[in-house]
């Protein structure tokens, strides 16, 4: 009541308007701030163009709070890009995803149409690690070893589980100990990367627990079964993915009894899980590495060169803009086949700010529910 409206300029629109539309294939979607909602929700509603029918999809992931004009553009029919205006760069950028993988997997779930939404967040990061194999091979003394020689690098991504705690384990720092009905309700509402039933329990990684550990600056370290990997490998989540072998099967039981953890009918089903999980790590295009785990500290050494393999990721930094506060506030002028134009919106001279940068659409291809990172941005001219 009484606010501003939301204003998109929008491809093929000469100028703001209000009309804040944005045409994808034989589909409309509008994209607007509800006028009587004192919460100022966006509300999202898609015009089927051919039916003529009207949906109001459900929208998942965490709602950006557009203020004021934004504008707004599709991208590989999978994504519309939102920019909002009058915001340091890195702040402005939000995806609304329409077609991608995840959202794919979110309808077939729900039964209905589904949006979602993810924050664009500029500059090249370092791939997060999913590490699989069976029961006992020793990846979570591994990640251990891991995380208390590089606290300041790497970080874990805590998962949820429906099994017991074992002794030692604490909630929140191993796993995420959870009700079955509480892990259902959070899957069916979008809220997990990936998740399966393993060994007779549910586990799944949160889209929470990974952000939350790049956020931080860290490279993140998945701790997952073969079915997780999968799910991964076809979620947006770009990582490298590593599979932990024992070296003979009779080594990995020895392992599994020796920690003691398991009664010996789970012992039986792990070793069961573990022949399939074998089988499975030479699955074309499923793992990147394989490591064989037999003397420790030379499987850790061999697991710490894999990890520093993509660390001249980031000399490229310097090409893009790293930190959007430095930049002026921009909007979307144009879109060609490789880049999208972006223009600042007031005269910026003073900061030295770029009057034009361009987008690299290729770095919008990726990207993962919550946030979409490595956007890259070049300055095509300053002031
Ligand atoms: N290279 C190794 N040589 C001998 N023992 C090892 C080696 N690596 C790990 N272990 C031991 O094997 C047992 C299982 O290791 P760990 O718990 O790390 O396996 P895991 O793969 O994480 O299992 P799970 O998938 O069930 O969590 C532990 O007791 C650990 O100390
Ligand atoms: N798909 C997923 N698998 C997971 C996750 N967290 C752990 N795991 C795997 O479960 C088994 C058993 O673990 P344990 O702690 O009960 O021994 C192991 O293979 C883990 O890799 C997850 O979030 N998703």
């Amino acid at each position: 009541m009484g606010e501003e409206a939301v204003e998109f300029s929008v491809e093929k629109v000469a100028t703001d308007c209000k009309q804040n539309t944005v045409d994808v294939g034989d589909k409309t979607y509008v994209i607007g701030r509800s006028d009587d909602d004192s919460k100022s929700s966006i509300i999202i509603k898609i015009l089927d163009k051919q039916t003529q029918t009207w949906v109001v999809p459900t929208v998942l992931g965490t709602q950006p709070t557009l203020t004021k004009s934004q504008s707004a553009i599709s991208v590989f029919d999978e994504k519309i890009l939102i920019i909002e205006k009058g915001v340091p760069l890195n702040e402005s950028i939000w995806l609304l995803e329409i077609e991608t993988p995840f959202v794919k997997q979110q309808r077939k779930i729900k039964g209905t149409e589904v949006v979602s939404w993810s924050k664009g967040v500029i500059g090249v990061g370092q791939k997060p690690v999913v590490i699989s194999g069976p029961s006992g091979v020793g990846k979570g003394t591994l990640i251990a070893k891991l995380m208390k020689d590089y606290p300041s690098k790497f970080g874990f991504s805590v998962s949820h589980t429906t099994r017991s705690p074992r002794e030692k384990e604490i909630d929140g720092v191993h796993y995420h100990f959870t009700e079955r009905s509480k892990i259902d309700k959070d899957i069916s509402e979008g809220k997990f990367l990936e998740f399966a039933h393993v060994h007779g329990n549910v586990y799944g990684t949160s889209i929470e627990a990974v952000e939350s550990v790049t956020d931080e600056g860290k490279r993140c370290i998945l701790d997952i079964d073969v079915q997780g990997a999968r799910s991964v490998r076809a979620s947006s989540l770009e990582a490298i993915f590593i599979f932990v072998c024992p070296p003979s099967f009779e080594e990995l039981e020895k392992r599994l009894r020796a920690r003691g953890t398991e009664t010996e009918e789970q012992i039986q089903k792990r070793l069961r899980n573990a022949r399939a999980e074998l089988d499975q790590s030479n699955s074309p295009g499923l793992f990147d590495h394989l490591l064989v785990n037999d003397d420790l500290e030379a499987c850790y050494e061999n697991l710490k060169k894999l990890l520093t393999l993509d660390d001249s990721q980031e000399d490229s930094i310097d090409f893009y803009i790293k930190d959007g506060k430095q930049t002026a506030s921009y909007s979307i002028m144009s879109k060609n086949d490789s880049e999208i134009l972006l223009q600042s919106e007031t005269n910026e001279a003073k900061n030295g700010a770029a009057s034009l940068l361009a987008l690299d659409l290729s770095s919008l291809s990726g990207g993962a529910p919550g946030r979409t990172r490595g956007l890259k941005i070049r300055s095509i001219n300053s002031f």
